[in-house]
């Protein structure tokens, strides 16, 4: 069962090994294990509902609790530490379209404020229950989860918007075909989210980004049903997917997708490339992302980050042989030596030839390449690293990420500036931050840079949440600073909202906020989202 107070299923647990501990024990100090509220503590905690009865509507206090926050580090906060004290009203799990609008003409009448609900993996603060005397319902899409018309003529696939990343594959596997949309949350996330959050998969250098995936499909809205056609290209104005896309619930509940898929690939393979130091690693990637080589993904990861993966792998004699060899390379991993992997997909000839040309290029820059052993470990688990989570957690370590995207000629300055703030935001209480980065997504003209970074729990919630504003505001200045997106894949929810002007300018910001009116001008959608 999905844990209710953490990441993923209550089966899978993360071990962390002895040398990830040491490291992390030596660069920030011990965690202290602290006790989290319980179950029966939380649920004594929710008042009784403000929505009157409806037949689709679920009143329960577990159900509520379980759809009350999503995975941002401010939720883990208020649902481990028990500082949670806004819940929602009510659940409803539409079992088609037509209920999706008959909830909204509820949600009306009632003067409840609604907030669409995909599968909870926001990291941004989407899901926040709102102050305020008005009833609060979630919609969850969980049942309209189905593949509704697969189009193998035109290549497109229409699902309910509930539908999960697994699920979603599986149905296009089956016949043969696949969406490629692999966000690290790919377990419980949905196409709904992935849409209204504007998401982007590990493999996005390949497939694209759930914009170029989207095709069209139907959203209710409290002025109405907001059909988008799925044309495979227009010049016929503005394009209305990308109001959609990005909406974060303000605007409607989109209640079925249309996405552009593809054959499943005859080959897929991932390797691992070890570089001397960043300057060159960074120059490589640059090269090979401007080159046009077929790739799926790539992920850099920077010397922080090289040495924390590689002790997090645990099999010490393994990594140790690693180390040795490398260094007989010239490239030593215990100091500025970083990793790349690098995935190929498709026809079994654009493989071979992508590869061939990517692995030339890394050569230029001094790359050592190691072969599929590492790539094929990343992508086994791909998925499960989030689970650290809930062992850091369970140690006294409060773990958190941020993203963004800049331009080429700032990459390296605004990664070493995004980590400087980070490592210092706290040293006004003497505790120290392990800070570090990859990069992961590739353009021709920049890439997201990825930042992790962990640090020490206090005692109470109230001082874990002054440890994180501090970490998370040093952080975002940077990113304004170098002129990055506030969010290259994670959205703007409530945590990015304060920086998103600088993105948009005031007149953009009107322009969406007039967009949200149109489509809802009471203002019941997911009222202080997004903007
Ligand atoms: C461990 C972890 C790893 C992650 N990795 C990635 C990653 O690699 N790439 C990435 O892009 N993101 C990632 N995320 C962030 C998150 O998974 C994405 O933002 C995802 O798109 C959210 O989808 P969801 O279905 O969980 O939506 P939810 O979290 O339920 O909702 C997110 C927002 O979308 C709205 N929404 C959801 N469904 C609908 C709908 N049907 N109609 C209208 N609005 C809707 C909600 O109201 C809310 O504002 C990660 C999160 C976690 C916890």
């Amino acid at each position: 069962m999905r844990r209710w107070n953490g990441w993923g299923d209550d089966k899978v647990d993360f071990h962390l090994s002895g040398s990830a501990q040491g490291m992390l024990e030596e660069l920030i100090g011990s965690g202290t294990p602290r006790e989290d509220v319980d179950l029966a503590g939380m649920l004594a905690k929710i008042p009784a509902s403000r929505l009157p009865d409806h037949p689709l509507v679920d009143r329960e206090p577990l159900t509520r609790l379980r759809h009350a926050v999503g995975q941002s580090f401010p939720d883990w906060v208020q649902i481990r530490y028990g500082d949670l004290r806004r819940f929602p009203d009510g659940v409803a799990f539409p079992n088609d379209d037509r209920e999706v609008g008959v909830l909204l003409r509820y949600a009306a009448e009632t003067e409840a404020r609604v907030i669409p609900y995909g599968g909870g993996t926001s990291v941004v603060g989407h899901l926040t229950t709102p102050k305020g005397d008005q009833p609060v319902l979630m919609i969850a899409t969980t049942r309209l989860n189905q593949l509704q018309k697969l189009d193998r003529r035109n290549y497109l696939a229409t699902f309910g918007a509930g539908v999960n990343g697994p699920d979603l594959e599986a149905a296009l596997r089956a016949e043969g075909f696949t969406l490629g949309h692999y966000p690290q949350s790919f377990e419980y996330s949905t196409l709904g989210g992935w849409v209204a959050a504007r998401s982007s998969g590990q493999q996005s250098l390949g497939y694209g980004r759930i914009e170029d995936m989207f095709a069209g499909g139907r959203m209710y809205t409290p002025t109405g049903i907001f059909d988008m056609n799925t044309l495979p290209a227009s010049a016929a104005g503005p394009d209305l997917r990308h109001m959609v896309l990005g909406s974060e619930g303000r605007m409607g509940v989109i209640s079925e997708a249309t996405v552009r898929i593809r054959r499943l690939p005859e080959a897929e393979r991932f390797h691992a490339v070890f570089f001397p130091d960043w300057t060159l690693a960074e120059q490589a990637v640059r090269e090979v992302s401007q080159a046009g080589v077929p790739l799926s993904m790539m992920r850099l990861s920077n010397a922080m980050e090289t040495q924390t993966n590689l002790a997090l792998a645990g099999k010490e004699r393994l990594i140790n042989g690693l180390k040795q060899y490398l260094e007989l390379r010239r490239v030593n991993v215990a100091d500025q030596g970083c990793m790349l992997i690098i995935g190929f997909t498709g026809a079994r000839a654009i493989v071979k030839a992508g590869r061939r040309k990517a692995l030339e290029l890394c050569r230029r820059y001094r790359g050592v390449h190691m072969y599929r052993m590492l790539g094929e470990a990343w992508r086994k688990n791909r998925f499960r690293t989030p689970y650290a989570r809930n062992e850091l957690w369970r140690l006294g370590y409060g773990v958190d990420t941020l993203e963004t995207c800049v331009h080429w000629d700032v990459v390296g300055e605004a990664m070493a500036g995004i980590e400087a703030a980070l490592r210092n935001a706290l040293n006004v209480e003497n505790e120290a931050v392990h800070v570090f980065t990859h990069l992961s997504h590739f353009y021709s003209s920049g890439c997201s840079i990825y930042t992790t970074y962990l640090f020490r729990l206090p005692a109470n919630g109230e001082a874990a949440m002054a440890r994180w504003r501090r970490l998370k505001e040093a952080a975002s200045e940077q990113i304004v600073k170098y002129r990055g997106t506030i969010s290259h894949q994670h959205g703007v929810g409530e945590d990015h909202q304060p920086y998103l002007v600088h993105e948009k300018t005031p007149l953009g910001i009107d322009l969406i906020k007039q967009n949200c009116a149109f489509f809802d001008p009471k203002g019941m959608m997911n009222p202080g989202k997004l903007v």
